[in-house]
């Protein structure tokens, strides 16, 4: 009885100086080395091996790699660029898709689109009758939505290399298809339905590689997330430098979107031989063995459970356990506890930040590309007017997209308790109609207000910046509100509000489209 009660008072002074040292994520963690100088009393309570501690011993100590060249960091940007490139590849190139829908100008240049008047009325009247825009939008949204409801389930019974490298290879294949419809001559009613079905084809593979990605990247240190959301911000900005390259090279409309169309080729295949390249690497390999529960088993030791179950559950019986396990290349010791996570709960504490989600991706994609893409530089000067709108509406969206997204890391302003989120999101309304008075050819009800191309320039760099900003928050203080047992179904809820505010955005896009 004596014994015992030393004991048990040895692991109370332990748990006081590691909770000082660190307390995380319901874990007692420990220092990689102090686990092996510190803790001694608390070592002789749990029943370690001696077998199972060289193991520890030398996984923690010596065997830990390095990410040798940031390599595995390289790679998470490529991949999170390779989730994006298709949707920023397809309304990159609207242009050149509302070109092949005019079927009164076959022959035409689509590279002269901005600068022939003719040629852009031709648009508006006859190849808009298919609301291009619009289509494209909500197509590629819609899957987006579908798709991560579906990879929930699908994670369960295919295995996650399959996903991936299947979603990758899908993609490859319809990028050539578009590529190679570039050079055939069809009506312009086919040539629009076969498009629609590629886009919703390689946006739901599109959202499974997503899906898929970010349930790998639960197995990684923060960092490597950042990178490929990093990376998904620089597709858009990759997207829009194929397009101003393919167009200044002079060459006719045809070998312009054939180059185009090429370049998400190669990078889907960069992507490809980047995820296989990743089991290569050490550094990998080590955080990716963790899903393998054959692997992780050899680094997890149950303890003396009695004893120390005593101890941090008060009383025995209840579903707690202590286990030494490693953490991110630490030892820990680690209160095991069956903790069911509620839905609801979840939801109840993080809707401000789902809200606010939402909202700003129905606002953004209301207008983007939809609208915006049919705005024109009211210059005479015709190569100003013919990069006008890859480079002021594309490029400047996408640069300004990344700074505001770039801005949360350092700081997140108005922080976590502020109920009033969703209200500042709900002040980018006002871009709606301000966009919408711009000088578009065309309109049916609205008169232009803002023919001036500085207008559009300073709405962009607004809107887009406080669109990646109003993204970037709430993904980011949504974890902060809830228990870190939560955090992953916070990531899944958080993802579902991105898809559902992507869709409804590509949905309103319509009705604002018919108030023109
Ligand atoms: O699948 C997606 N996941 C995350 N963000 C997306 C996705 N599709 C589009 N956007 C975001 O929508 C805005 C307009 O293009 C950009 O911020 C882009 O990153």
């Amino acid at each position: 009885m004596a014994a015992t009660g030393g004991k048990l008072n040895s692991v109370r002074e332990d748990r006081t100086l590691t909770q000082n040292l660190l307390q995380t994520q319901g874990f007692w963690k420990y220092p990689r080395d102090s686990l092996f100088s510190a803790p001694d009393s608390l070592r002789r309570i749990i029943d370690l091996s001696p077998e199972s501690y060289s193991t520890i011993s030398r996984m923690s100590r010596k065997d830990e790699p390095n990410d040798k060249y940031h390599m595995v960091a390289v790679i998470f940007f490529i991949l999170g660029m390779g989730t994006l490139l298709p949707w920023n590849f397809f309304i990159t190139a609207i242009p050149y898709f509302q070109f092949r829908l005019n079927p009164e100008d076959p022959a035409g240049n689509y590279s002269d689109l901005h600068v022939n008047e003719t040629s852009a009325e031709n648009i508006h009247s006859s190849g808009d009758a298919f609301n291009f825009n619009n289509w494209l939008t909500l197509l590629a949204q819609l899957p987006l939505l579908l798709c991560t409801l579906l990879n929930s389930f699908l994670y369960q019974c295919i295995p996650e290399r399959v996903r991936i490298v299947g979603s990758m290879v899908s993609i490859l294949f319809l990028f050539i298809v578009t590529a190679v419809l570039v050079t055939i001559e069809m009506s312009a009613q086919s040539f629009f339905d076969i498009t629609m079905a590629t886009v919703w084809f390689i946006n739901a593979f599109c959202a499974i590689l997503q899906g898929s990605l970010f349930g790998l990247l639960a197995l990684f240190p923060q960092k490597y997330s950042s990178m490929l959301l990093s990376g998904q911000g620089m597709a858009g900005m990759f997207a829009a430098v194929a397009m101003l390259l393919s167009m200044s090279s002079g060459a006719d409309h045809r070998t312009t979107a054939l180059g185009y169309f090429i370049t998400p080729c190669v990078g889907t295949f960069i992507s490809i031989t980047c995820y296989l390249l990743l089991y290569r690497l050490e550094f990998a390999q080590f955080y990716l063995s963790k899903s393998n529960s054959q692997v992780s088993k050899n680094y997890e030791v149950e303890t003396n459970t009695e004893l120390l179950n005593k101890e941090i559950n008060g009383d025995p019986g209840t579903e707690k356990k202590a286990v030494l396990l490693l953490k991110d290349g630490e030892a820990c010791v680690a209160v095991e506890e069956k903790q069911h996570v509620s839905i609801c709960a979840v939801l109840k504490k993080i809707w401000i930040m789902a809200l606010t989600l939402v909202i700003g991706f129905t606002v953004t994609l209301s207008v983007f590309p939809a609208i915006t893409a049919n705005v024109r530089s009211n210059t005479e000067n015709e190569s100003w007017a013919k990069f006008f709108n890859p480079v002021c509406c594309f490029l400047l969206f996408n640069i300004m997209d990344w700074v505001g997204r770039s801005i949360t890391s350092y700081t997140l302003w108005p922080g976590p308790d502020c109920k009033y989120l969703p209200l500042l999101a709900c002040c980018r309304i006002i871009f709606i109609p301000l966009f919408m008075l711009c000088n578009i050819p065309n309109h049916n009800y609205l008169t232009v207000i803002f023919s001036n191309d500085a207008w559009f320039i300073i709405f962009m760099i607004l809107f887009s910046m406080s669109s990646g900003y109003c993204i970037s928050l709430p993904m980011c203080l949504a974890p902060k509100k809830v228990l870190p047992h939560e955090s992953e179904v916070t990531g899944a809820i958080m993802t579902f509000f991105l898809a559902l505010g992507l869709s409804l955005g590509a949905g309103l896009s319509f009705l604002l489209k018919a108030l023109l």
